[in-house]
């Protein structure tokens, strides 16, 4: 498996989220369940979905103090997912104690830490009282997060060319916000095409709706394929 693009199944039932990925494949794609999803079908869904062959991102977004964290971090590895995150700004101690519980697995899931949502822009970020732009709070808590074990970061993919130079080599960015040219951002405000994003640096592409809410899916996700190739 080398595609570096994770299908984001933000569905309201199992049902509507078993037919995409019958009709994606493990060869094209990762599949990434959210809260949503998550909070509706359970662990449950997430075995059938690994038992059809793929590999699941939880994007839980863990954020609590550090022993509820680990507990949490701890479940996700029992399930078998291949990557897993929390929150950066929950800070050194949580994503340490994160880290720490993965030290007994031989197969851990990759531990990301998610630094300023895609959804935020700089104003979103005075609101909440932070004078930093979000690339300069994005640098920061990539430095806090790679500094406490984490694997990698969620960023945008417009903070990936800073932060493939200062961050070690083999340090994960995970970035959604991407859109097909000519789609909507919606709700999101950092955003990129997939081209763009590996061009600056992305390791993997979180796309959602880009895909899911195309007429034909599978048909968009070869479009993205056939952008990266
Ligand atoms: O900063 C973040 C972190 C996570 N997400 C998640 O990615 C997908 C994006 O969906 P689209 O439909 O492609 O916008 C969604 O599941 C988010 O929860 C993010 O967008 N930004």
């Amino acid at each position: 498996m080398t595609s570096p693009v994770l299908i984001a199944l933000d569905y309201a039932s199992e049902a509507a989220a078993l037919a995409l990925a019958e009709q994606l494949s493990p060869e094209l794609c990762r599949l990434k369940v959210g809260k949503e999803l998550f909070t509706r079908s359970g662990p449950q869904l997430v075995e059938k979905l690994q038992g059809m062959g793929y590999e699941i991102f939880l994007d839980l977004k863990f954020h609590d103090i550090p022993n509820t964290v680990a507990g949490a971090v701890r479940a996700a590895a029992d399930l078998g997912v291949w990557m897993v995150n929390v929150h950066a700004s929950g800070g050194r101690r949580m994503m340490e104690a994160a880290a720490d519980v993965l030290q007994s697995y031989s197969q851990p899931p990759l531990l990301i830490a998610v630094t300023v949502l895609t959804s935020m822009s700089e104003a979103d970020l005075q609101e909440l009282g932070y004078s930093e732009s979000p690339a300069q709070r994005v640098q920061r808590l990539a430095a806090l997060a790679d500094d406490s074990g984490m694997d990698g970061v969620v960023c945008s993919a417009l903070e990936a060319p800073q932060l493939r130079a200062e961050r070690r080599e083999g340090f994960c960015l995970v970035t959604p916000g991407i859109r097909l040219a000519g789609d909507s951002a919606g709700d999101q405000r950092r955003v990129v095409t997939p081209a763009e994003a590996l061009a600056k640096g992305s390791d993997y592409l979180v796309i959602g709706r880009s895909v899911t809410a195309a007429a034909e899916p599978l048909k968009a996700l070869k479009q993205v394929q056939a952008e990266i190739a």
